[in-house]
């Protein structure tokens, strides 16, 4: 199958809900077919039955009436063959080839493995202990969901197969405790006792074994097995194991980097310089001045407030919702994609439509620079954890298209949505942290006055903890600014 990485974008996992719910009631036509089918046979074994006992209670003088003699004789010779054919007809076969149909549609376990890493990920910049997590206990807000059995299960496998810092036991206790209160409505969970014995093995393989034995104790008692002696064997070898483990309880750290700080809004005393009004000539300026927070002068960091109105960003969504695919990083001069940024996006020329032209005129006043040589727009939606680890948005002399002079003197980003928990823009080295705010625009210079990369600009976009992020930005290239920023070179 195509890989789809549905967990990266918000936008894209919307599509997943829909096809659920279409699979849901595909599920539900194949048990109206069951209950038709159990329905004919529940009005014919009684029927068959009653004639079966009268038979059997006076067989001699059942078979000597003429009429039961050649009742039972056509019956045999040709009712069993049509059970036989009513037997073998698949139930529901057109509902089973419709999940198949849909299977390339379905998530992939990369796709899996990608959302278990944007959990941990959530955990270790969030500080979110297992048992958040599974609660729906996100930063300190309660939310009205829960993982199940599986969904944790699967957290701790991912976690045994490939993490450094192990919370698999975490993930695995938090597995038993659910099993024990709850039922899962899977078809591995149609019958508790076996489902039991599943997990107990699971756990067994993994070495975890008090949870094995947990697990297979709560089997015996509810099949009443605690007599088996083969069972009673088995549990004894589990429970030597377990008397034996030795259990470290970790539980994540949080990311110890000024970034992580950042995410979290642990960034404190810092505050906007200053707020000024930008008033102008141009015919937008003179309808509506913008309120600039003016972050920083050293490098130059600005947010616009309000550049964007509700209905414009309206038609943006649209516009780039059907055409999003999942973003790539560069990587040995190729794009490729990358855990470092998780999201979908789309590129925009800015003369696309009025609407972009608009919103370009608009950026020229705003930031009184040559737009002519720059790059499209290009709109984002974060997804599942979704983020851009700290990056430079200046090319350097590491990329293959990078023309003389033309790197990305300045990025401009628009906040599409509000984010409810996370998301925002931290700038690792100065200490800035900028949270999105429908409609507001974050503007800031790449390069030094000589052209060259400020490393000081090195920023990332944390992850997304609830909530659709969307964005656009804009890079500016170097060339045509010649006249807008003459002194833009310094003479060496
Ligand atoms: O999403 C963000 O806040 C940052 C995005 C970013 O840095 C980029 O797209 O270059
Ligand atoms: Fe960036």
């Amino acid at each position: 199958a195509m890989e789809q990485s549905h967990s990266t974008s918000v936008a894209g996992m919307v599509k997943l809900v829909l096809l659920e719910a279409k699979l849901i009631e595909n599920l539900s036509s194949y048990a109206d077919e069951l209950e038709r089918r159990l329905n004919i046979l529940k009005r014919a074994v009684p029927q068959l039955q009653a004639e079966s006992n009268k038979a059997i209670s006076q067989m001699e003088e059942y078979v000597s009436n003429p009429i039961n003699g050649f009742s039972l004789i056509r019956r045999m010779n040709q009712d069993w063959n049509d059970w036989m054919l009513f037997m073998e007809d698949p139930v529901g076969s057109s509902q089973v080839a419709y999940v198949s149909s849909q299977k390339s549609q379905l998530p992939t376990n990369v796709d899996l493995i990608e959302a278990c890493i944007a959990i941990y990920r959530l955990q270790r910049f969030y500080n979110l202990t297992v048992k958040d997590v599974s609660t729906g206990m996100l930063n300190g807000k309660k939310y009205d969901v829960s993982l199940n059995a599986l969904d944790t299960y699967v957290l701790g496998r991912e976690h045994h197969k490939h993490h450094t810092v192990d919370l698999a036991g975490e993930w695995f206790a938090e597995t038993n405790s659910w099993l024990m209160e709850h039922t899962l409505s899977t078809p591995i969970g149609a019958d508790r006792e076996k489902m039991l014995h599943f997990f107990a093995s699971a756990f067994f393989d993994y070495k975890y074994y008090s949870i094995a034995l947990s697990l297979f104790d709560h089997a015996l008692v509810l099949g009443k097995k605690t007599g088996d002696p083969a069972l009673l064997n088995r549990r004894r070898d589990i429970e030597k194991l377990a008397r034996e483990e030795v259990l470290a309880k970790t539980e994540p750290k949080a990311d110890a980097t000024n970034y992580g700080r950042g995410c979290r809004g642990e960034f404190v005393g810092i505050s906007n310089l200053y707020c000024v009004y930008k008033f102008g000539t141009s015919p937008f300026l003179l309808l509506a001045p913008i309120k600039m927070e003016i972050r920083l002068l050293n490098p130059f960091i600005i947010v616009f407030h309000d550049v964007l109105s509700p209905r414009e960003i309206d038609e943006l969504q649209k516009l780039a919702r059907p055409l999003l695919e999942r973003t790539t990083v560069v990587k040995f001069k190729k794009y490729e994609k990358d855990s470092r940024r998780t999201s979908k996006g789309t590129w925009i020329e800015r003369d696309h439509n009025n609407l972009t032209k608009r919103i370009e005129r608009r950026i020229t006043d705003m930031v009184e620079l040559d737009l002519r040589y720059s790059e499209p727009f290009q709109v984002m939606n974060y997804g599942l954890g979704g983020h851009y680890a700290a990056h430079e948005d200046f090319l350097g002399d590491t990329w293959a298209d990078k023309k003389e002079e033309d790197d990305r003197i300045a990025t401009v980003l628009f906040y599409l949505t509000d984010v409810e928990q996370g998301g925002a823009t931290v700038f690792t080295i100065l200490n800035q942290a900028v949270s999105p705010k429908r409609g507001t625009a974050l503007f800031w210079y790449n390069l030094h006055r000589n052209g060259t990369g400020d490393t000081r600009t090195l920023h990332g976009g944390c992850p997304v903890l609830v909530g659709s992020k969307w964005i656009m930005t804009l890079w500016i290239r170097e060339r045509m600014q010649l006249f807008t920023r003459p002194c833009l070179k310094e003479t060496t």
